[in-house]
């Protein structure tokens, strides 16, 4: 049986944040935060926003784009919020950005922001993920870029087709 299950949600109800005071454990060789542990957070915290703003199973499927701006030093706080910027039929397109602060001054700063998408998994015969509506100006302006980025994404799905029969295994 085909439903129409199409609602709408607002960012609020799934955004999602994180904040950490960084440790050695964390760094690189260089003495900042390294990259991989940034996006370890960040495909965790699209993990969640993904999660409730659909309800229900989802996998990572693709890092559209993630950004280094500016490198976060040991003892720097760190602070990360996500929300949904996007949605297709099954997929859901997830913003996060990463704002460092100096503990003791409490200057801040951009030190990294991307989009990642997530897709949902067994979805029901005519059921899509819920729609998006941003509350903040911040997240309305993002919301806005998302039909560009999506035909970006598609044109880059369809590109990677045809890497996929070239690459070896
Ligand atoms: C949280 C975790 O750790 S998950 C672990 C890491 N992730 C994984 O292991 C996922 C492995 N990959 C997969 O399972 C599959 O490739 C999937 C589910 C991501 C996509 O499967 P497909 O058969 O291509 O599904 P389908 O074509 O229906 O696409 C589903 C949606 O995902 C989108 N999508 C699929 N691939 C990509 C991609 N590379 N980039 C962006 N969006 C994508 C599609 O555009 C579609 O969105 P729409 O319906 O809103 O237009």
């Amino acid at each position: 049986m085909q439903g129409n299950f199409t609602t709408t949600k607002k960012t609020s109800d799934s955004k999602c944040f994180f904040s950490h005071a960084t440790v050695p454990y964390d760094l690189n060789e260089g003495g900042s935060v390294y990259g991989a542990r940034i996006l370890e957070w960040a495909d965790n915290l699209s993990g969640l926003v993904s999660i409730k703003h659909r309800r229900g199973s989802v996998t990572t499927a693709s890092f559209d784009q993630f950004n280094f701006v500016n490198p976060i030093e040991l003892g720097d706080f760190i602070f990360g919020e996500a929300f949904i910027s996007g949605t297709g039929d099954a997929s859901m397109e997830i913003f996060l950005k990463f704002v460092g602060e100096k503990s003791v001054t409490g200057e801040r700063y951009l030190a990294a922001f991307g989009f990642i998408t997530y897709a949902a998994k067994k979805l029901k015969p005519g059921e899509k993920v819920p729609k998006i509506e941003g509350v903040t100006e911040e997240e309305t302006s993002i919301i806005q870029g998302y039909e560009e980025r999506k035909k970006i994404i598609k044109e880059k799905i369809e590109r990677n087709k045809k890497l996929t029969q070239i690459i070896k295994l």
